[in-house]
């Protein structure tokens, strides 16, 4: 038996999920796993499917078991499974029908400046088959993480930015990316994107910010969480967008810190909760379970 990832994104009404799990059983598709969300506070009072804002979606995904005989070329070229929006919609347009194979080994490249706590992490969790995915790429604007890369026999970019202009540096970080990769990881990268770089990035970037967002937002949160005497911090991971640390939050976690804690202490033990928050929200992307709902996200567990 073949294991996929199926995802569906559609305007929501009565009898999607019945639809849906008809379609596999008409293929001999057995359901291993299926979790599904639709924002009902959100329904319109018309209770007309409005697609496109934060409510009004209906959110699916199920890991099911095909025969053994049926390929994902021949998922691909079953019209009538991926013409599946047109029975949930009967618009093309409204819905969206994702197929990927299970278990995913999404390809990962991460962006790096000086730290590097949360590329060890990701470089970890990948080589310990923990993370769905692998880290094909090391891409750093400081020449720090060649022992790291060299050690688990991963390509190494440096690519610095002085002397540069940030339009001839965001140049050269796209061609040191590539097109062969299915997921950015900002792992403390320390430069802000252009829109410019993000529309021309082939795949969604994911960053972890060192606070718990929308608290201290931008550079230096731990300096400015300790000025401000906070008895937490935090870390968030969230999609990158144009707006500085603003994208749709994917993971956060916080730990208790008080008054006896240097700004180097809240450094260290927020290093722990960055690392950890980065994992699991990797660990979503790559296995599907995340969706976007306006400039929220849905996460499956
Ligand atoms: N378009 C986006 N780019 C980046 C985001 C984002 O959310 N949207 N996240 C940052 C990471 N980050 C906080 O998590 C962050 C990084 C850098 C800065 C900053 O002020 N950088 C200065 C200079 C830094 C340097 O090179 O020494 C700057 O680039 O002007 C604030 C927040 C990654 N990019």
């Amino acid at each position: 038996m073949a294991q996929r990832i199926v995802r569906v994104t559609c305007p929501d009404r009565p009898g999607l999920v019945g639809t849906i799990t008809t379609a596999f059983a008409d293929r001999g598709m057995n359901i291993l796993q299926l979790d599904q969300f639709t924002d009902a506070d959100a329904l319109p009072q018309t209770g007309a499917p409005v697609h496109g804002t934060s409510g009004g979606s209906f959110f699916f995904r199920a890991v099911v078991d095909s025969p053994a005989d049926r390929t994902p070329d021949d998922d691909a070229a079953d019209a009538e499974f991926h013409r599946l929006r047109e029975r949930l919609t009967n618009s093309v347009d409204d819905s969206i029908v994702e197929v990927q194979p299970y278990p995913s080994k999404l390809r990962v490249v991460v962006l790096a400046s000086k730290t590097d706590h949360c590329v060890v992490e990701m470089i970890r969790r990948a080589q310990t088959d923990q993370l769905s995915g692998e880290v094909v790429k090391v891409v750093a604007n400081h020449d720090v993480h060649g022992p790291l890369c060299d050690f688990y026999g991963i390509e190494h970019v440096v690519v610095p930015n002085a002397d540069l202009t940030k339009e001839e540096h965001e140049a050269a970080v796209l061609e040191a990316i590539g097109t062969d990769v299915d997921v950015v990881v900002l792992a403390r990268y320390m430069r802000i994107l252009s829109d410019d770089f993000l529309q021309k990035a082939p795949c969604p970037i994911i960053n972890i910010h060192h606070s718990f967002l929308p608290s201290f937002i931008g550079a230096n949160p731990y300096q400015r969480a300790h000025d401000r005497g906070v008895k937490m911090i935090g870390a968030t991971a969230h999609y990158v967008t144009a707006d500085l640390d603003e994208g749709p939050i994917i993971e956060q976690d916080v730990v208790r810190v008080d008054h006896r804690h240097t700004k180097d202490e809240l450094v260290k033990s927020g290093a722990d909760v960055e690392r950890n928050v980065l994992y699991r929200a990797v660990k979503a992307h790559c296995e599907g379970r995340i969706f976007l709902d306006g400039d929220r996200t849905v996460v499956f567990g």
